[in-house]
């Protein structure tokens, strides 16, 4: 069921109610009321339903800012330079999706990450003019904090003097005040005592701490500090992250013992849960992994949201894992014909559900995990992610486990399968299995939406070949409809209105059910904003597609092949001659100053690009992340990048700031 737009109006209201509320209790009065897992569901349930809903965000919903405010009783600090939160997922699906976004915002560009632990306390700024501690504040809401000094000062691990002999003018360093697990218990075990209320968990035990306008009571108090980060830097530069946290390391400030510098994604991951493992053994509390581009350089290219930078994120170690045993591995045909192992096990409760179906996503990851019949699996599952296997016990192995074996033919067809890389596949294009995937992709909630269109009737439909492609749904009538099992009158003429009300869809949905090659909702979405109809979309060039920010050389080399084919184009056909709708109400009309001209950004501008980018799209025209012959004006900051030179070749009208604020006045 999706929701009506007043349904979804009071869910963004209550959302944002209830997200307030805990934010008072958490920030202001240090005392959660609920988990932090629970808080971060709401809140990325809010920024989904901001994100598909953007006329619901006011400036002051809790997405676009931070949540503390300055206390009275301490002077106010300005950060120069931003202190800000960092975006957070709790599945390893949303990390990936998270470097993938990093890496294609920095084509042809070699980037290295650092992880390290996430410390989970408070906070803070620590400026250091010629070499002596000068000014401490808290983050508060990001832009203005609280003067800290004094309570700072009474952290021993805090060193006053930093030890370099030539010390630059000013350094900024930031990070984490923290309590140590241990010294917390110790805390709340002598409060107790005195019966006094209890902190909730160190951060709180840390926040409450440093909000204390009395010096002596915070020297009392066993907090630590640690830091990791960068603020505003007079007379020292500095290229990397690892060389930074090196550097810090050498002046005497304390840092996190363990980082990982990563060459790729998949060292990225290993080193996450290499600290899972073993951070219950470091000194601080740790909720997660910060991961971070390592080259400072990309900090620029990459920018900033109004709360987090684009370069940085969390991974929060929040998901649960259960063991089971293995039973059985069946083989599943997806709806391009790629064969999945998923395991059957006993059933085991995981995360609020009782599950027996776990992925095993490829036999590569079958090789990798080393996973047999009859063995005992962890399980994990993340948000709404399919739960998956994620490891072996092999320490209760009987020596009667079987290996998973990839089948040579078909499940469902019978054909004979081939090897794509890694993935095992069946070429049929008639597979009863990836006809069935496709119709049920078709109509999923985030497609075309048709309701009472479930898995048993799409096998009844295809297995009696009424439906024979996705188009076929436009032709069931109540007569064919009723003949099938379970089906009477009434739920026929329901699904039927169902279908028909799929027609008036957003083109966005229509995209995204077609199931093409790896275009995922968000990519179907930037395709109807920018081409506004199918035909339009249906005649892109790949060098049109490559426009698309963020849009990458297989995905436009897909988008083209799936318009290239004739069965492709003659379902498109059937769809126009049902009525479906080809149109998009998310494309930008293009009228302004502006309209018709496509712009390019390089280098570093006075603000965010996102937000240049904006302001150029608000007056109707187009912002590219790629030069081309179509580009009309690069817009040039502080150290350009390769853009540059190529907009030169081209011939392209080449402005600075300045010029871009007279053309968006207009004239
Ligand atoms: N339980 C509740 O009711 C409740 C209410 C509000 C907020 N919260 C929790 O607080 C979070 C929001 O707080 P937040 O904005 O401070 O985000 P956050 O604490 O999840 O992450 C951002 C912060 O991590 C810190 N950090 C620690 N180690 C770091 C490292 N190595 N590199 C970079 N940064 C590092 C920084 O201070 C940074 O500002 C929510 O996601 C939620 O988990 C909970
Ligand atoms: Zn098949």
């Amino acid at each position: 069921m999706s929701l009506t737009p007043q349904e979804i109006k009071q869910r963004h209201d209550e959302l944002v109610k209830l997200i307030r509320k805990y934010d008072h209790a958490y920030y202001v009065e240090s005392r959660p009321l609920i988990s932090d897992q629970e808080y971060d569901n709401l809140y990325h349930e809010l920024e989904t339903l901001e994100k598909n809903h953007p006329e619901l965000i006011t400036p002051d919903s809790p997405t676009q800012r931070i949540g503390e405010s300055p206390l009275s009783g301490f002077s106010q600090v300005t950060h120069e330079i931003p202190m800000l939160s960092l975006e957070n997922t709790y599945s390893k699906e949303e990390l990936f999706t998270f470097l993938d976004r990093i890496r294609r915002a920095l084509p042809g560009k070699k980037v290295s990450y650092t992880v390290e632990p996430k410390i989970d306390g408070v906070s803070i700024s620590a400026q250091y003019k010629n070499g002596l501690f000068s000014l401490g504040a808290t983050r508060g809401n990001g832009t203005v904090g609280d003067d800290i000094t004094q309570n700072l000062k009474t952290i021993r691990s805090l060193p006053l003097r930093l030890e370099l002999e030539n010390p630059p003018e000013l350094l900024e360093v930031r990070g984490e005040a923290y309590m140590s697990p241990k010294d917390f218990e110790r805390l709340n075990a002598q409060r107790e005592k005195e019966g006094k209320v209890l902190f909730a968990n160190p951060r709180n035990a840390t926040a409450g701490s440093l909000k204390q306008l009395d010096p002596r009571i915070v020297a009392e108090r066993p907090l630590a500090i640690v830091f990791y980060g960068a603020g505003k830097l007079v007379g020292f530069k500095c290229k990397t992250q690892e060389e930074w946290l090196n550097f810090l390391k050498k002046i005497g400030l304390p840092v996190p013992i363990l980082f990982w510098v990563c060459k790729n994604e998949n060292e990225v991951y290993e080193a996450i849960c290499k600290l899972n493992d073993c951070r219950n053994e470091l000194p601080y509390p740790t909720d997660g992994a910060a991961i971070k581009v390592n080259e400072w350089d990309y900090y620029s290219i990459l920018g900033y949201t109004a709360k987090a930078p684009r370069w940085a994120f969390a991974y929060k170690y929040g998901a649960e894992r259960a063991k089971t045993r293995l039973n059985n591995v069946i083989f599943q045909v997806g709806r391009s014909g790629i064969i999945t192992p998923v395991a059957e096990m006993d059933p085991v409760f995981l995360s609020g559900t009782t599950v027996s179906r776990a992925t095993l996503h490829n036999f590569d990851q079958v090789k990798r995990l080393d996973v047999k019949i009859g063995d005992l699996v962890y399980l994990e599952k993340a948000g709404e992610v399919i739960p998956e296997v994620v490891g072996v016990d092999t320490s209760q192995r009987q020596g009667t486990e079987k290996e998973i074996i990839p089948p040579e033919h078909c499940p469902s067809c019978g054909e004979k399968l081939f090897w794509e890389g890694i993935f095992l596949r069946c070429g049929n294009e008639n597979c009863p299995a990836q006809l069935k995937e496709r119709i049920l992709h078709f109509a999923q909630r985030n497609a075309m939406d048709i309701q009472g269109l479930g898995e048993s009737l799409v096998d009844q439909l295809v297995d009696k070949g009424i439906v024979r492609d996705i188009a076929d749904l436009y032709e069931l009538d109540e007569q064919s409809l009723v003949k099938l099992d379970r089906m009477g009158k009434k739920s026929a003429q329901n699904l039927l209105k169902g279908i028909e009300e799929s027609k008036k869809r957003d083109l966005s949905r229509l995209i995204y059910g077609l199931g093409i090659t790896h275009i995922g909702q968000k990519a179907s979405e930037d395709l109807a904003r920018y081409f506004g109809t199918l035909d339009r979309l249906s005649h892109a060039t790949e060098e049109e597609l490559l426009a698309i920010p963020f849009f990458g050389e297989v995905m436009a080399r897909s988008i083209v092949n799936y318009f290239r084919k004739e069965e492709n184009r003659r379902r498109i056909e059937k769809l126009r001659k049902h009525g479906v709708n080809f149109v998009s109400s998310l494309l930008q009309t293009p009228s302004g100053p502006l309209s018709g001209k496509t712009f390019v950004i390089t280098g570093t501008l006075s603000e965010p690009r996102e937000a240049v980018a904006e302001k150029i799209i608000s007056k109707g025209g187009r912002v590219s992340n790629t030069v081309s012959r179509k580009t009309n004006f690069l817009v040039v900051g502080s150290d350009p990048g390769s853009k540059l030179q190529e907009a030169q070749k081209l011939g392209i009208t080449i402005i600075g700031e300045k010029e871009l604020v007279d053309l968006l006045k207009g004239d």
